[in-house]
């Protein structure tokens, strides 16, 4: 019995709805609104935010939820009829008699809880720029405790698996491994394991498609110290900690854009992701070797960059990093 068998449960149930009011948003290609930052969200990231909080506050009143998105731009007069539209969205697939306009901005702003104790990050469409063009994004959660991730769930619905079927849920509990599933009720899961080195075709490094993102030039660097000479596999989102957890790639480099020294990275990034690919047996920390800080603030602020491999060759990354 897993130590974590309600939350599991809860968990992958409400990402699996997200999911679906996800894909259902995609076929239309959505357009993006504007946030403060200027960065885009679409109705999907509002309508996945909505639905998961509300089934995770269900089940775990006390538990804070620190998810990405907040209502204060959807309270506007002139976002009424995009409210009206998510509202339809979580209608349709959501079986709760309580869906309305009123409620669907309260459940998303339950995301807006702090960093405590225990608590759940959520990024309910992390990677909102693949998402528009129809590329790959994931749909990321995650339980910490005492500051560390003990529950990662992370769907990655228009990501095929080895077997070219699309749709992929990474599942994975401390110390009990990590699984990867179809998002099929009952689908049986299956076990991951990272990379060997010795697996060449497999040997390769991953990375962000938006190169305002990392530091392309220098990763293409790092990767090639290390023996990688193949393309590097270019997606957006947490999804690339699911490649590197499935073994489809020994290494995900985000080294920090030298144009935006003081972006810090946000744990609703990273969370999810990293359990994944700890329990998959590979390692993650920052470039200098930290460990990614899930303990004190939404955002990392005293880690630099993001380093996530298969484990064997974490130490030799960070040796290349030092170096450069
Ligand atoms: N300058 C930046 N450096 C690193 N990550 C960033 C930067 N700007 C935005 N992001 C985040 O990168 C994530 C997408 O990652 P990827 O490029 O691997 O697909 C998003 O969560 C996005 O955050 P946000 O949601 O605030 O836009
Ligand atoms: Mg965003
Ligand atoms: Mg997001
Ligand atoms: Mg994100």
């Amino acid at each position: 019995m897993s130590s974590y068998a309600k939350e599991k449960e809860i968990a992958i149930e409400a990402v699996r709805k997200a999911a679906l009011l996800c894909e259902d948003v995609r076929k239309t290609i959505p357009p993006a609104m504007e946030k403060l930052d200027k960065s885009p969200v679409t109705i999907a990231d509002y309508g996945s935010q909505a639905l998961i909080c509300h089934q995770l506050k269900l089940a775990f009143p006390n538990d804070p939820i620190v998810g990405e998105e907040d209502c204060s731009e959807l309270k506007k007069p002139e976002m009424k009829e995009q409210l009206r539209i998510i509202t339809n969205y979580v209608r349709k697939h959501y079986t709760s008699d309580d869906v309305t306009e009123e409620n669907v901005l309260k459940w998303i702003d339950y995301g807006g809880g702090e960093v405590s104790q225990r608590y759940w990050t959520l990024d309910p469409i992390d990677g909102t720029k693949g998402f528009l063009r129809q590329d790959q994004y994931a749909i990321a959660l995650a339980l910490v405790e005492n500051g560390d991730v003990k529950l990662g769930i992370m769907g990655c619905p228009a990501l095929p698996d080895t077997n070219g079927h699309q749709g992929q849920l990474f599942v994975a509990v401390r110390n009990e491994g990590a699984y990867s599933q179809t998002f099929e009720n009952n689908a049986k899961p299956t076990r991951l394991q990272t990379v060997r080195c010795d697996d060449s075709s497999n040997f390769r490094f991953a990375e962000s498609v938006e190169s305002g993102h990392c530091d392309q030039e220098m990763q293409i660097s790092v990767a090639k110290k290390l023996g990688i000479t193949t393309a590097p596999i270019r997606m957006d989102s947490q999804a690339k900690y699911g490649l590197v957890a499935s073994g489809r790639a020994a290494l995900y480099l985000r080294l920090p854009n030298p144009q935006k020294p003081d972006y810090r990275e946000n744990i609703w990034d990273h969370a999810a992701g990293a359990i994944i690919v700890e329990e998959a047996n590979g390692k993650v920390t920052d470039m200098n070797g930290k460990k990614l800080n899930f303990k004190d603030n939404k955002k990392m602020n005293d880690n630099r960059g993001v380093v996530v491999s298969n484990g064997e060759i974490h130490e030799q990354v960070l040796k290349v990093l030092k170096e450069m």
